[in-house]
């Protein structure tokens, strides 16, 4: 495909259980200062100003509930709701598949809740201008050892080439459709787009863009929005 003015939309997959947050609700719909975190991630996606739908993927049994009560009413017209599924994956996938008319798909994890308005456009940007795959990173600031399954230390890689991965994660449809048709693991989208030799590009990340995964990051989360750091670009 050439044209690359074509519709973005959004895939948020948000039917993960959140176990390592150890919250009783499933982790989309934990609140962040009264507002959910799927609430959030979709006003963040709608406010970019460069996603044209999304595609919310909800835990099954929250699939059917309209979508003027999972998020707020001026964005409900550009949201669809699909079931999610077992794994990530699967849950992408079941968004992939609801994305009729895509020219370019934003992969978005719901748990990126405070992830601010100007990634999105960074990674659209990073599209329109050319590449089929787009990944947020940031350099990595541990050192990083790969161990063995005992444990011990067997190797320490060069950090200068390691870089921590986020999302949106921003791909031509059609690519990261063909990358989807053979079922692989991988950690992300880009991942599997990777196996295909494809060439994917990097933006610069963004802190704010953190994934809420344990108790501590929920903490973290609802500190910085007490702080009153901005989130969100205003547009
Ligand atoms: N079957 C799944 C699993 C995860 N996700 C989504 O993928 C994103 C990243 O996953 P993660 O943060 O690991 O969420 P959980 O899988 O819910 O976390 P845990 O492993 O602690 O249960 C989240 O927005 C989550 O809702 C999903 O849509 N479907
Ligand atoms: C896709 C992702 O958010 C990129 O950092 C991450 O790999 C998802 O990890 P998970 O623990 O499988 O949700």
């Amino acid at each position: 495909m050439s044209d690359r003015n074509g519709p973005v939309v959004g895939i948020l997959p948000a039917a993960g259980r959140g176990v390592r947050l150890g919250e009783p609700l499933p982790k989309a719909f934990v609140e962040l200062d009264g507002r959910t975190m799927l609430d959030r991630s979709v006003e963040a996606m709608l406010a970019s100003a460069v996603i044209d739908r999304v595609v919310i993927v909800a835990p099954p049994e929250l699939a059917a509930t309209p979508a003027d009560r999972l998020v707020g009413e001026s964005f409900a017209d550009r949201v669809t709701v699909v079931a999610g599924g077992a794994e990530r994956a699967d849950s992408v996938r079941a968004g992939l598949a609801a994305a009729s008319g895509a020219r370019f798909v934003l992969v978005h994890d719901a748990a990126r809740a405070l992830t601010p308005a100007e990634l999105f456009v960074r990674v659209v940007d990073a599209l329109r201008a050319g590449s089929d795959a787009v990944i947020p990173v940031l350099p990595v600031v541990d050192t990083i050892k790969s161990v063995d399954k005992d444990g011990v230390v067997t190797g320490t890689p060069d950090r200068s080439t390691l870089r921590a991965v986020q999302t949106p994660q921003g791909f031509d449809v059609e690519l990261l459709e063909r990358a989807n048709r053979d079922a692989a693991d991988a950690t992300d989208d880009a991942g599997l787009v990777e196996r295909l030799g494809e060439r994917i590009t990097t933006v610069v990340g963004d802190p704010l863009a953190f994934k809420i995964t344990t108790p501590l990051d929920l903490v973290l989360a609802r500190t910085v929005l007490a702080s009153g750091v901005r989130t969100e670009k205003e547009m």
